[in-house]
């Protein structure tokens, strides 16, 4: 033997440095399934997927266009083979990607097409380190938010086998179309962005990455379109959750556990769908329609009571969920109370470190006046804001209300046959209010009257018996 095995190890060994020498480059390749019977998609290759098209695909010259299932618009990526450059700190980074088509078709395979896909980097050798303990993990984070932005949003809500079922959510209320006072409205979205970026702070201080919000104000103030605008402005899930058809404690957490981070839990009306105070209460302007309530509606609401009785979701366990031990799994949630009577409230419920910002949804001011006069009119000043505004300072009309009149029902509607509508509202409205206040006065007038009356009847009697 000439050469003995060592001697022909360090000969191998030292033709493949000297390649690897002449060879500046490094190559990393990235594929769709790690393991080759696995249904999920490697994480690494969707991030990069995703960046990709949304940095390089300005760059490429040939692209394929996708639809990509939960993503709501069409995204575009570099075509087979095709070489796209990206730039990092001013180091040059080439990717491509390919598939390989197996010889021997796998017997059993759980991809539809068998063909393989991979993604391959390239960069320069004296580049490997910071390519891959930097630039990667800022692919991976840039893909995740690319996903996160274009994701199509979801609003869950709990059906009665206690699971959440869910649609697409596409409300159209943001933080510009919301009328409130504009401090308030400022103060609100510094919060919200605020949160959303205090994953370390949470982490910090030690608490679950989790905020509360109590809104409350009469029906028809915005209430609602605020939890959208909020969804909206974080990119945020909603499970809108009916308390009534949850049964008891133990299905409340199960159907907890089962939301997802990044998510909004509503729970709307919280004075009404639940025994919270030991008697239950029904919402003002339902009782007074109860009368001329056609059968049909009778039953529904029958049914509904029923349910609510079922029901034995307690205080305690609505407080758990809020901030027990478990509440913990899964994080940056907000949750989000509506209540029409803050005052009918459980303290315990709405104590602060439980409901972190309590958020009075109020009747329209001026302020919250201008913002709908721009939203529906486009109109930034007219001479009939002056009268409106004094208007509006006597009498009180909800911001649902002042929209429904500012919006143009015909098209021959013009912004100023509008604000008189408007303002032709107004003055009904109050001189309804007022006679309301005389209706009142009259009513207390006359009990008053029936006390005395009574007062002095038991006294005559008295003195009857006296006598
Ligand atoms: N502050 C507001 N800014 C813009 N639009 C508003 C505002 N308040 C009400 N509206 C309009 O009125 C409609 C009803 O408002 P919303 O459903 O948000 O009221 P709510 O406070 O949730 O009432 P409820 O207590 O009955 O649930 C909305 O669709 C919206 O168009
Ligand atoms: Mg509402």
């Amino acid at each position: 033997q000439l050469f003995p095995d060592e001697l022909r190890r360090d000969l191998r060994n030292y033709v493949k440095k000297g390649v690897s020498y002449v060879y500046p480059y490094v190559e990393i390749t990235f594929h769709e399934y790690q393991v080759d019977n696995s249904f999920e998609r490697s994480e690494a290759f969707v991030s990069i997927e995703r960046y990709l098209s949304g940095n390089s695909s300005k760059r490429a010259k040939r692209l394929k266009a996708n639809v990509i299932k939960g993503c709501k618009s069409v995204f575009l990526s570099m075509d087979e083979n095709e070489e796209v450059t990206d730039e990092f700190n001013g180091i040059q980074i080439w990717w491509t990607w390919s598939k390989k088509i197996p010889q021997q078709r796998p017997l059993y395979s759980n991809h539809r097409d068998e063909e393989k896909r991979f993604y391959r980097l390239t960069c320069r050798r004296e580049h490997r380190d910071i390519i891959t303990n930097v630039y990667l993990k800022h692919v991976f984070d840039e893909g995740m938010a690319i996903a996160l932005k274009t994701r199509q949003r979801k609003i869950y809500t709990n059906n009665k086998m206690n699971m959440w079922s869910s649609i697409i959510f596409e409300h159209p209320s943001t933080f510009d179309t919301l009328a409130m006072d504009p401090e308030k409205k400022k103060e609100i979205l510094n919060d919200l962005i605020a949160f959303s970026k205090s994953k370390d702070y949470y982490k910090k201080v030690g608490k679950s990455w989790k905020r509360g919000y109590l809104l409350y104000g009469p029906p028809g103030t915005g209430k609602s379109s605020m939890i959208a605008a909020m969804a909206n402005l974080l990119g945020y899930d909603i499970y809108d959750l009916e308390l009534t058809s949850v049964r008891d404690n133990t299905d409340l957490r199960k159907l907890l556990i089962d939301t997802s981070s990044k998510s909004i839990i509503v729970i709307e009306d919280i004075d009404c769908s639940l025994d919270l105070t030991g008697q239950r209460k029904e919402k003002k302007k339902e009782e007074s329609k109860e009368d001329n309530k056609d059968p049909i509606q009778k039953k529904a609401k029958e049914e509904e009571d029923k349910m609510k009785k079922r029901s034995a979701v307690t205080l305690s366990g609505l407080l758990n969920f809020i901030d027990g031990l478990w509440s913990a799994c899964g994080s940056e949630r907000l949750i989000i109370f509506t209540t029409n009577y803050v005052e009918k409230l459980d303290p315990a419920l709405i104590r602060r470190g439980r409901m972190d910002m309590h958020i009075e949804m109020s009747y329209c001011c001026y302020e919250t006046f201008k913002v709908l006069a721009k939203n529906y009119l486009d109109l930034e000043s007219h001479e009939l804001f002056e009268t409106i505004s004094q208007m509006l300072v006597e009498t009180k009309m909800t911001p649902a209300d002042v929209a429904e009149n500012l919006m143009p029902k015909l098209d021959k509607e013009n912004a100023e046959i509008c604000l008189n509508k408007l303002i032709k509202s107004l003055e009904d409205a109050k001189e309804e209010a007022r006679l309301k206040a005389l209706e009142d006065a009259k009513i207390k007038a006359e009990e008053e009257a029936g006390k005395k009356k009574e007062e002095n009847g038991e006294k005559e009697q008295e003195n009857i018996g006296a006598s």
